[in-house]
């Protein structure tokens, strides 16, 4: 395997196709009826998914700006308060996992990232923070915060389903398949972060937040207006032009690419696929790196949304994407396609090892040696 060279710079010159990412808009999936704008939209998820693992959903017909608006404004609210009021829902009372890390206490690639936050997960039955990952949720105490975030779980969550079936019908999967699929989400593990950012020191070691895929199935992140911070890379292996300097070796094989920037769109959440995509396509979708780095000098809020597998639930590869891989055109040279590269994962235990990581300088740095 020839090792990347690091000669020579991509600029988005380099990937002409791939310097700004597609804007999809999911309102025919939003009432029923409207096949061909529904197939319209399920074959730009498609090769949305294909192409950069990562789009624009225009939501606009879904949410009313003002909603995520006032979420934005209760995260400063919070974020605002001294530093003890704050820790009253550290995640140290509950199950490390769930509540508000303080600035740095977020490790990605071994390095703190310049970000504080809350973490809630989907509230499980019987509650035991010696569990990891199995505490309850912990509130902050201004009114209406709850309220008005509960409704956003609930509007993500159908946004979630909505958003499987579309790619559903994108894959060409049969209603069965459809169905054996969304019953893989129907009991989500979502998880929802509250992020503050300060601005990024620029002698700082690190990342506002550090290169990552995302764990998961889909994420809608809801950003305020901040431009500049989030980016995301774009680059295939066999697209060799230059490694990207900091992301995690383990991704750095034969592959190279730019980093774009994914500033917000009005009307619109970013969404990307975790990595749970990547088995259930056998590798077809990717799931995408980004980062981000923020260094203007407002204080920048962020509400990722993550829509996850069922905790218990067994993903591996699906015959919808066997069959697209079966079908991809033979060229002289080519290999023929080799399935089940990717094994099956549950859900869950896929999570726990990676939130283990999360907040562990160590463990991050061993994946690396
Ligand atoms: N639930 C999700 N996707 N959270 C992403 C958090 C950022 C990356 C994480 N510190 C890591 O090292 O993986
Ligand atoms: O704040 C952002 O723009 C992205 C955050 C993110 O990638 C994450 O929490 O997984
Ligand atoms: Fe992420």
């Amino acid at each position: 395997m020839a090792a990347p060279s690091r000669l020579s710079y991509a600029t988005t010159d380099d990937y002409p196709k791939l310097s700004s990412l597609p804007i999809i808009d999911i309102s025919p999936y939003l009432s029923p009826g409207n096949r061909g704008k529904r197939m319209s939209t399920a074959a730009a998820l498609h090769s949305a998914c294909l192409e950069y693992g990562f789009f624009y959903l225009d939501i606009s017909k879904f949410v009313d700006p003002k909603e995520p608006e006032e979420l934005t404004r209760l995260a400063r609210e919070f974020f605002a308060l001294p530093e003890e009021e704050k820790d009253k829902i550290a995640l140290r009372n509950e199950d490390g996992a769930r509540g508000y890390a303080r600035l740095k206490e977020n490790v990605t690639n071994g390095l703190a990232d310049n970000h504080e936050g809350i973490d809630f997960y989907r509230p499980v039955e019987s509650p035991d923070k010696t569990k990891p990952l199995w505490g309850s949720n912990q509130w902050p105490s201004i009114p209406g915060f709850r309220e008005r975030y509960e409704a956003w779980i609930e509007k993500m969550k159908q946004l979630g389903v909505i958003v499987m079936e579309a790619m559903a019908a994108g894959l060409g999967m049969t209603p069965e398949e459809c169905e054996d699929l969304k019953s893989q989400v129907t009991d989500s593990f979502w998880v929802m972060r509250i992020i503050g950012y300060p601005p990024l020191p620029n002698d700082y070691q690190g990342f506002s937040c550090g290169a990552h895929k995302d764990y998961g199935c889909l994420t809608f992140l809801y950003a305020d207006p901040t431009p500049g911070a989030l980016e995301v890379f774009l680059g295939r292996p066999g697209h060799l032009v230059q490694t990207a300097p900091d992301i995690p070796p383990s991704e750095n094989v034969e592959q190279s690419g730019v980093w774009i920037k994914a500033d917000p769109i009005p009307g619109c959440v970013v969404c990307n696929i975790g990595e749970m995509w990547e088995i259930w396509t056998n590798g077809l979708y990717k799931s995408t790196l980004h980062r981000v780095i923020h260094r203007s000098s407002n204080y920048r809020v962020s509400i990722p949304f993550f829509f996850e597998p069922n905790f218990d639930a067994y993903i591996q590869p699906l015959p919808a994407a066997l069959r697209i891989q079966d079908d991809e055109p033979q060229r002289p040279g080519k290999p023929a396609p080799e399935h089940k590269k990717y094994e099956p994962v549950v859900y869950g235990k896929f999570l726990l090892s990676k939130v283990a990581n999360n907040f562990d300088t160590n463990g991050a740095k061993s994946r690396y040696n």
